[in-house]
C-alpha cells in the first residue's frame, strides 16, 4: 500500500483555460497516508470523478504531479499504477463461479494456486460469501454481485490503493447500512489505503477516518467526521453535513457586535478578518428554546424520534432547532438562544472566528 500525494494539481477540460472558473479541479494539495480510510464527498459535478480518474491514470492533469510513495506516477497509464477499483455497478464475469471471480485478479498476476486458494477463502470469509463460492455469478442477486466486485477489489494485497466509486448505488436501501459497516470492518482487517467516493454523507462519515469535502472543484475541508460536524471551515460543509444542516444566517457587524435580525449574537471567540459577506453559522442541535433571547415564530414541528425539529422564522430568516420541546405548536411565539461556543462567524463562506479555548 502507498502514501498518495497530490501536488499543485489542477485540471481543466478546456484547451486554453484562462480563469479559475475554467478549471474542473482548482488547485489541490493533499497527502493521503499509507493505510488510511478516506472519503471524497461532494455533490454531483464537484469534481470527484475527475480527481479519481487522475489518481487511477485515466486522465492526465493539466497541471501538477501525483506521487505514490514519493514516486512520480503522473504520466504512468492505469495498468502500471497498481490500483484496484470498485465501480458503481458490479464488474464480474457472469459465467464464472464466485470463487473464480475472486481468484481472477490473483491468477492474472501469476500468484501460485495455494496462495490464491488461501486468499480467496480469507476474503470470502470476511465478506460472508463462503457458502456462495461454487455458485455461478449469474445466479447472484445484484447485492451479492456487488459484494463479489468488492471482494475482487480487495483480494490483492500488493496494490497501492483500493478506490471505491459510489459502490453502494445498486444496493437495496435496507442492505446499505450492512455493507457500509462491512466496508469499515474490511478496512480495519485489510489495512489498505482506501479512497471512497460518494455524494452521500452517511456513507462517507461511516467509512472514512478522514473526509475530503469538495465543492465546485475545490477542497473546502479535510477532517474527521467529528471535525466536519463540530467546526465546519466553510458554510458549504455546515450545510451539506448534518441533518438538518447548519443554520447559515445573514449577519451584520456593528462595531464589535454581530447582529442577526436585530439581535446581538455572541460568537465562540473573536472575529477574524474584516468585510465580505458575513453570516452566522449554528447547528440546529445548539439552538435552544428559551424564555428570553431572539424572538421567533414556530412554523413547523416534526417529530424525529427522540427529538423534534422545530422550524421557526426570525424576521425574514428561517432558523431550525433540534430540541426536546415537541409540544410547541405552529404559530407560537417563542425565543431562541444560540450556544455561544457553537456559534461561528463566516466571511464569504469561510470561517472567521477564533475557536473557543
Ligand atoms: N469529459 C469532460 N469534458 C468536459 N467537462 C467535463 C468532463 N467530465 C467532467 N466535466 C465537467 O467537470 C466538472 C466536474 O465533473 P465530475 O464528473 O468530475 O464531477 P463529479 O463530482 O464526479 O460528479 P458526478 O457525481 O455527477 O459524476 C463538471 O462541471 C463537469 O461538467
Amino acid at each position: 500500500m502507498a502514501k498518495i500525494t497530490l501536488s499543485k494539481l489542477r485540471h481543466s477540460y478546456m484547451p486554453n483555460p484562462s480563469s479559475d472558473a475554467d478549471y474542473a479541479l482548482k488547485e489541490i494539495d493533499l497527502d493521503w497516508t499509507d493505510g488510511g480510510a478516506y472519503a471524497l464527498l461532494g455533490p454531483s459535478g464537484c469534481g470527484k470523478s475527475t480527481l479519481l480518474n487522475i489518481i487511477s491514470g485515466l486522465l492526465v492533469p493539466s497541471e501538477g504531479r501525483i506521487l505514490f510513495d514519493d514516486k512520480d506516477v503522473t504520466d504512468l497509464p492505469p495498468d502500471q499504477r497498481n490500483i484496484a477499483q470498485v465501480f458503481q455497478f458490479p464488474v464480474i464475469y457472469d459465467t464464472m463461479t464466485v470463487r473464480d471471480n475472486l481468484a481472477f485478479p490473483l491468477r492474472n498476476r501469476n500468484v501460485p494456486e495455494d496462495k490464491v486458494a488461501a486468499r480467496v477463502a480469507e476474503i470470502a470469509e470476511m465478506l460472508e460469501v463462503t457458502d456462495m463460492l461454487d455458485t455461478r455469478a449469474s445466479h447472484l442477486s445484484p447485492d451479492n454481485k456487488q459484494k463479489i466486485s468488492m471482494g475482487r477489489g480487495l483480494v490483492r494485497d500488493d496494490v497501492n490503493v483500493v478506490m471505491f466509486d459510489e459502490p453502494l448505488t445498486v444496493i437495496d436501501p435496507h442492505l446499505k447500512w450492512k455493507l457500509r459497516s462491512k466496508l469499515k470492518e474490511l478496512h480495519q482487517r485489510v489495512k489498505a489505503t482506501m479512497i471512497y467516493v460518494t455524494h452521500d454523507q452517511t456513507e462517507a462519515l461511516t467509512f472514512a477516518d478522514q473526509v475530503v469535502v469538495m465543492q465546485a472543484g475545490e477542497i473546502v475541508q479535510i477532517g474527521t467526521p467529528v471535525e466536519l460536524f463540530e467546526r465546519p471551515q466553510h458554510t458549504f460543509v455546515g450545510h451539506f453535513i448534518g441533518s438538518p444542516g447548519m443554520n447559515i444566517l445573514p449577519a451584520v457587524e456593528d462595531g464589535g457586535r454581530v447582529l442577526f435580525e436585530g439581535s446581538t449574537v455572541t460568537l465562540e471567540g473573536p472575529a477574524t478578518g474584516a468585510g465580505g459577506k458575513t453570516e452566522v453559522g449554528i447547528r440546529p442541535e445548539f439552538v435552544g428554546i428559551s424564555d428570553t433571547g431572539i424572538p421567533a415564530r414556530v412554523t413547523k414541528v416534526s417529530d424525529i424520534g427522540r427529538h423534534a425539529v422545530v422550524e421557526t422564522m426570525v424576521g425574514d430568516t428561517a432558523v431550525k432547532a433540534v430540541t426536546d420541546h415537541a409540544n410547541l405548536t405552529q404559530g407560537e411565539e417563542i425565543h431562541l438562544s444560540f450556544r455561544p461556543d457553537q456559534t461561528r462567524l463566516y466571511r464569504d463562506g469561510w470561517i472567521a472566528t477564533e475557536a473557543a479555548t
